[in-house]
């Protein structure tokens, strides 16, 4: 589906509910098929968790999770662990190509049988569950939270708990944090020291049910939004908290550079435009935060400021390499922009190509992300479908907003 996206509003005021964090929620359906006392409220719609649903419900021999990185991870080591289940876990050409070699061998010295089907380090992967009974594991924390997290997902159910020695730079550390907080939350022990997290076995299962916040990520394109209109411009997104478990809550103090004001009410937040004095250059590390990258990025373009962002080392490997379809993309509106495998260069222009069409490479994000620029001009979103993944409704919540979509 091919969108010509316009506006003649820049004046904004709506309030939008997105559905819950996908993060969180594919990490309490694993941990619910696991513990099988928690009750999960406000659950994520998106295609990501709809497939991790799916493929948990299924006792099916092949499971096909699509583009869903976590199910991914967190399915190879949930399958591990259960005896007498044997599948071939597999997901869609892109997902055959994100590495997942370093998860498989840290689940194979606990004694799992997971074996490549394909090509060694990717999947499909063939496994047979079994019984874990070492409790001590080594790996690399510097490639993706996704194993650290897949790992703790099974730790408590594991006779003796576990300890993971992580090596290497820890990346994308709120991810691992919003596990154990979810551990926590179900009663589970653990310690995170340094380089060290020792989980021990879940004891005492009593019934708890989890209401997940909505989504932090989904909200980032919203805070684009809000940058690039008008003063005045007021947007209420519901179910969202100060104390959120989503490291990239932090857009909220990344958005007051762009003159973006966050008000937590009862109901959630209210962003608001206000007058700002830009910067001349946003200079951020987003290590901790790499799905908001696409988004700070056009806004910056939008704004017309310049940035240097850090951090982004993960990038290469998520639904496409992130920062080559940036490049591509804002080169193709008039930016200049310079990439190296972890940081992108974005200088100031004035000017934006009208009507330009923006390649999506099947990732969710590259549509969200220039969809805000049509406050500036209008722009055309190739593929624009791939929303799903994350936030089927993206589309029709920007109807409400006031956005005219011509389907080409
Ligand atoms: O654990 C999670 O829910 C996620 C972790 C991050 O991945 P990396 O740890 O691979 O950066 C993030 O990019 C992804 O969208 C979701
Ligand atoms: C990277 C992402 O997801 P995943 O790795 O789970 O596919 C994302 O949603 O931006």
């Amino acid at each position: 589906m091919k969108l010509a996206v316009s506006t003649s509003n820049t004046f904004l005021k709506a309030s939008i509910a997105i559905s819950g964090s996908k993060s969180e929620s594919n990490r309490l359906l694993i941990l619910q098929q696991l513990f099988k006392n928690i009750q999960i409220e406000n659950c994520s719609d998106s295609d990501d968790s709809k497939h991790l649903k799916a493929a948990l419900e299924n006792n099916e021999e092949l499971v096909d999770i699509g583009h869903a990185g976590t199910a991914m991870r967190f399915l190879t080591a949930f399958y591990a662990t259960q005896v007498g289940r044997e599948c071939t876990l597999t997901g869609s050409e892109r997902m055959q190509e994100r590495p997942i070699k370093i998860l498989v061998e840290a689940l194979q010295s606990l004694g799992a049988s997971i074996h490549y089907d394909a090509e060694e380090g990717y999947p499909p992967l063939r496994i047979k569950g079994s019984k874990l009974t070492k409790s001590q594991v080594q790996i690399a924390g510097n490639v993706s939270s996704q194993y650290i997290s897949a790992l703790l997902l099974i730790a408590p159910s594991l006779e003796n708990g576990l300890q993971i020695n992580l090596t290497g730079e820890l990346t994308s550390v709120p991810y691992i944090e919003m596990t154990l907080s979810l551990l926590k939350q179900l009663g589970v022990q653990l310690t995170f020291n340094g380089n060290q997290i020792r989980v021990w076995p879940l004891k005492n299962e009593s019934p708890i049910t989890v209401v997940v916040e909505s989504d932090w990520s989904s909200a980032s394109y919203f805070y684009s939004l809000i940058a690039l209109s008008n003063i005045g411009s007021e947007i209420t997104l519901e179910h969202y908290k100060k104390d959120s478990l989503q490291g990239d809550a932090c857009l909220a103090s990344i958005y007051e550079n762009f003159g973006v004001q966050t008000l937590f009410t009862e109901k959630g937040i209210v962003l608001k435009k206000t007058a700002v004095q830009l910067k001349e250059t946003l200079s951020l590390d987003l290590k901790n935060a790499p799905d908001i990258a696409q988004t700070i990025v056009v806004t910056c373009f939008g704004l017309g400021m310049s940035c240097d962002l850090t951090g982004l080392h993960t990038l290469k490997i998520k639904e496409t390499d992130r920062l080559v379809a940036l490049q591509n993309e804002l080169t193709k509106l008039g930016a200049s922009i310079a990439i190296t495998n972890q940081s992108l260069h974005l200088k100031s222009s004035e000017h934006i190509k009208e009507n330009i069409a923006i390649e999506t490479y099947k990732d969710h994000r590259m549509a969200m992300a220039f969809a805000p620029l049509a406050l500036k001009v209008p722009i055309i979103i190739l593929e624009a479908g791939v929303v799903s993944k994350s936030y089927p409704n993206f589309w029709k919540d920007l109807q409400q907003l006031g956005f005219q979509l011509n389907q080409g």
